[in-house]
Order: structure tokens, then C-alpha cells, then sequence
């Protein structure tokens, strides 16, 4: 099976030498196959988003490496990594340009990686090829197009993200709490569409989630974080048999504590 992203001993301290000292990554060392839709937990402070950041290169390596697709990239920029890994964040906000229309979004994001001209013009190819994309999602969004992006709901907004983040196959997503800002209901929805999209374009995916439910539920892998390192990792039927308790009976066998578990489920 060809590894699309390999962690080699990723440590990442804050705040090196002063009093406030926190080694937050202590040695993770993870390997994911192409096609692994991997969800990761881990109570508050356990360095989630400290790997996704390492991921994508808005924290610099300090010590290990980030191997993509057999390519070391734990030197390379945040734009230089965005050409094969796109990012979903939890604020809707923060993945589309708020002024612009659904349509000048998406042609954005179909320049992902490439040179970007200051002209985002929309021509009528690309405009039909949206429409279809966005009908997939099943929100009516598809005779959007001219709206600004600003004034769509939370749900419809992180759709379009998703969307975007997939319209260049990227050899990597992150889905960084993406559902955790929206209502239950829509959070289902763009749930169930992160599934679609990832299945349907056999992706690689990394999802932070502080909901154990969906960890469970969705991807084919659980990795679970405790103290900057990987505490347990389930995958194939292990993962797909697991229950709430069943998690943390392994959590407790492996760690040799109990696992809090309204610290993982409470924000
Ligand atoms: N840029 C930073 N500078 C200093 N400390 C940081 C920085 N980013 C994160 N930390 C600290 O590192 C620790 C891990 O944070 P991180 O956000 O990776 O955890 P997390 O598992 O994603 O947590 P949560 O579930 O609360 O989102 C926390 O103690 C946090 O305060």
C-alpha cells in the first residue's frame, strides 16, 4: 500500500527555555495509506492541532520529519505545501473570501497551488461545471453562484469549503473541527457530505473531531493523541466494532488511566 503521508518523530515544544516550556508533540510517528480517512481525538491540550498546523506548515518542524507522497516537506512554506494539502477549518469563515460570490470562490479555488492573476473572471464552462458540482450537495446552492459567499448560513458556507478544498484532488485533506461550529443538524449534513467527497475521490484524510461519536462513526482508522503521542491507534474491524466504552476499556489498557471522558466530549 503506497504511504501518502509519513510522521517521523514529530516533537514540537512552545516556548523553548523560558518557564512556560510545553512539549506538546513528544515523538509522534504515524504512517497513512492512500485512501485513510483517519479521525484523531484526544482531550484538550493534547496537540490535535498542533500536528494539523505541522501538517500544513503553519508551525516550522522543530525536530522528525513530514514525509508527503516520498517527499520530505517539513522544510517547505504553507503555499509551497497548500499545492497538494488543502485544510478545512472549524470557522466557516475562515476558508472562503467573504465578498466574493460562491462562483469567483470556487474558480479561486480551482487556481489552488497555481499562479493566481488579480482576474478571477468566471467564464460559461466554468460556470456550468459549478452548478454540477454544487448540486451534488444537495442545498439548493447551485443557483447561488452570484451571491455573495458572506451571506450563506455557517453550514452552506462550510459545503462550499469542503467542495473547494476537493475541486483540485488534493493528495491530502484536513478537516480541522470542521462541524464544530455548526448546529447538530448541519453539522450531519456536512458530515455525511465530508464522507461522500472523500469516498467518491478516494482521499487521504486527517479529521480533528472533539466528538467521539463521529470519530467512531466515520473513517476507516482512529488514532487517539495523549500526551504528545499516539495513544491508540484502531484500524479495519477494530476500528469498525468500536463503541464509546469499548474506547475507553482500550484507552485505560493502554495508557494505564482513565480516560476523561467530558474532557474529550466538552469543550
Ligand atoms: N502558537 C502557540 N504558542 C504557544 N502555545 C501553543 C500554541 N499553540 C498551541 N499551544 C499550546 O499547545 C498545547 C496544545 O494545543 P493544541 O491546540 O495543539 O491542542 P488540541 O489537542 O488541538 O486542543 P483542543 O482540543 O483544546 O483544540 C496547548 O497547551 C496550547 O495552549
Amino acid at each position: 500500500m503506497p504511504k501518502v503521508l509519513q510522521i517521523k518523530n514529530l516533537h514540537q515544544t512552545f516556548g523553548r527555555g523560558t518557564v512556560n516550556e510545553n512539549p506538546v508533540l513528544r515523538g509522534v510517528n504515524l504512517e497513512l495509506n492512500a485512501g485513510d480517512f483517519v479521525t484523531i481525538i484526544g482531550s484538550n491540550g493534547a496537540g490535535k492541532s498542533t500536528l494539523l498546523n505541522s501538517i500544513a506548515g503553519t508551525i516550522p518542524v522543530q525536530k522528525g520529519q513530514i514525509i508527503l507522497n516520498d517527499i520530505d516537506i517539513s522544510k517547505l512554506t504553507v503555499t509551497k505545501r497548500s499545492k497538494n494539502i488543502s485544510r478545512v477549518f472549524q470557522d466557516p469563515k475562515m476558508g472562503t473570501a467573504v465578498r466574493l460570490t460562491v462562483e469567483e470562490n470556487l474558480a479561486l479555488a480551482m487556481k489552488r497551488g497555481k499562479r493566481r492573476g488579480f482576474h478571477n473572471g468566471v467564464n460559461k464552462r466554468d460556470r456550468e461545471f459549478f452548478k454540477t458540482q454544487l448540486a451534488q450537495l444537495n442545498l439548493n446552492l447551485e443557483n447561488r453562484l452570484e451571491t455573495e459567499i458572506g451571506l450563506l448560513s455557517g453550514g452552506q458556507r462550510q459545503a462550499i469549503t469542503l467542495l473547494m478544498a476537493t475541486l483540485q484532488r488534493p493528495d491530502l485533506i484536513l478537516l480541522d473541527e470542521h462541524t464544530a461550529a455548526l448546529d447538530p443538524k448541519t453539522s450531519i449534513t456536512v458530515m455525511e457530505l465530508t464522507k461522500k467527497l472523500i469516498s467518491e475521490q478516494k482521499l487521504t484524510a486527517f479529521m480533528v473531531t472533539h466528538n467521539m461519536e463521529d470519530a467512531i462513526h466515520y473513517g476507516n482508522r482512529l488514532v487517539m493523541l495523549h500526551q504528545g503521542r499516539v495513544a491508540l491507534d484502531l484500524v479495519g474491524p477494530e476500528k469498525q466494532s468500536l463503541t464509546v466504552s469499548k474506547l475507553m476499556d482500550l484507552f485505560q489498557k493502554q495508557v494505564g488511566s482513565k480516560l476523561e471522558d467530558d474532557a474529550m466530549l466538552l469543550r
